[in-house]
């Protein structure tokens, strides 16, 4: 299994690339099920979840050609309605192709998604959307079997707010017979990109970005050409990562307005932000102030940036409460956290974190994707050596982690 080792204590200096959202790629390369006709993607970052998605929708007939910094997806030879446990048990997103299957073959079968390690995660939403659109649902042997002559518009109410269970039925109701409207929908920027994307490809789509999203079905959608949005959370863990170490920072290829609360955060924490086009730069000089942070849906402060602040916490001066409401155990880090001598209390859904002077390098373990970004930044900082174990979990949603760090100054290496 591979790690990560790295020698803590260079403040971060210099200039990335943000590459694009793995949160928005995954669900639009699923949108390539809704149409026979060419979906060109830009900007899909080189990570694992990606990768997976790809062969997933390859399994099922799409043809997906690679050229210059773009993949082509078309669904003209879809054969196979079946997402296998295999896939969905490695990358829960694998759960967006059930909307476009049924919408526009009347037949899927998906494997539920498992717990994973940040909650119990289930699907009932999803599930309870496409019943109000008029899909036969069972559930056998840990499958979801959709069938639907053709789905009708329907208004449906989510009871939590659900971003892929948004998405889902979004890309459901561009196919189906008449008008549906989304209640209590996510905000998420990742559901806007999906929504400008089916816009492209035909579809009537509004209230994208509000909790509420009316979608006017069509017969059919035809190709488009789309580029996915920047990584807020890649944005927002390389800025942590710069304001933990005392670095200096540009980030590019990025949007300010989607992180808006990561920015107001780090803000607060002491570090000076300028915004300017799609660059943000940050400069952090002494140490960080501790800053309470509350996870919610968009557009509150994101559960994907909880663990990396958590590790800016450790370090901080002063205390601070982090309160995760989104996920019942998305606390996986603060053990770890434990091993390089962070003080850290939990109780429930929160966690107080009283900063220490100084963290010492240990070995630790990944236990989630974010929870393993919290430990980079812990262990960028930390003084000696860090060397984190079960990196698979970064692989899924950071492009070239390694060099990437490496660039901006860090003593970072991969151990094979
Ligand atoms: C691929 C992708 O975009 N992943 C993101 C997406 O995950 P994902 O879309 O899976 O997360 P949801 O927004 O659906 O989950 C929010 C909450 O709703 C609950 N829930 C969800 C669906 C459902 O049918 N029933 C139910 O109870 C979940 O258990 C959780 O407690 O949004 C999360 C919350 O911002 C992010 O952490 C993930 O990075
Ligand atoms: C939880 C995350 O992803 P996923 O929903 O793909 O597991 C994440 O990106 O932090």
């Amino acid at each position: 299994m591979q790690k990560l080792a790295i020698q803590g204590g260079t403040p971060l200096r210099g200039d990335v690339r943000i590459s694009g959202a793995k949160n928005a790629a995954l669900p639009i390369m699923c949108a390539s099920l809704l149409t026979a006709d060419t979906l060109r993607l830009t900007n899909l970052p080189d990570l694992h979840d990606v990768g997976t998605m790809r062969k997933l929708l390859q399994q099922m007939g799409i043809a997906a050609e690679s050229a210059t910094n773009e993949i082509a997806f078309t669904g003209d030879k879809v054969d196979n309605w079946e997402a296998p446990y295999d896939m969905v048990k490695t990358m829960r997103a694998a759960i967006l192709v059930l909307g476009p299957l049924v919408a526009r073959f009347g037949d899927a079968k998906v494997s539920l998604p498992g717990g994973c390690a940040i909650g119990s995660r289930p699907v009932d939403l999803h599930i309870k959307g496409l019943q109000a659109m008029g899909a036969e649902i069972a559930i056998e042997h840990g499958y979801i079997h959709a069938k639907a002559a053709r789905l009708k518009g329907a208004r449906i109410f989510f009871d939590i707010v659900s971003v892929t269970g948004t998405e889902n039925l979004m890309m459901a109701a561009a196919l189906a017979d008449g008008v549906t409207v989304l209640e209590n929908a996510a905000r998420e920027p990742e559901v806007v990109d999906l929504a400008n994307c089916l816009r492209a490809m035909g579809a009537q789509i509004s209230g994208d970005g509000t909790d509420t999203v009316t979608i006017v079905g069509v017969e059919k959608l035809h190709g488009a050409a789309h580029r996915i949005m920047p990584d807020r959370i890649e944005s927002g863990t390389f800025l942590v990562a710069a304001a933990a170490t005392g670095g200096s920072i540009t980030l590019h290829e990025t949007r300010a307005d989607i992180l808006e609360t990561v920015l107001e955060k780090l803000t607060e924490a002491g570090a000076r932000i300028k915004v300017a086009g799609d660059t943000i730069r940050l400069e952090m000089h002494g140490r960080p102030k501790a800053v309470n942070v509350r996870t919610a849906p968009h557009p509150a402060f994101p559960t994907d940036m909880q663990a990396q602040f958590m590790a800016l916490n450790c370090i901080a001066a002063g205390s601070a409460m982090v309160v995760e409401t989104i996920f019942e155990n998305r606390f996986m880090h603060v053990q770890e956290l434990r091993r390089l001598g962070a003080q850290i209390d939990v109780e429930g859904n929160t966690a107080v974190v009283r900063g220490a002077d100084r963290l010492e390098g240990a070995t630790v373990m990944a236990t989630d994707l974010r929870a393993s970004a919290c430990l980079v930044i812990a262990g960028l900082v930390a003084q000696g050596e860090t060397v984190i174990d079960r990196i698979y979990h970064l692989d899924r949603g950071y492009e070239h982690i390694e060099s990437k760090l490496g660039q901006l100054g860090a003593n970072i290496r991969r151990i094979k």
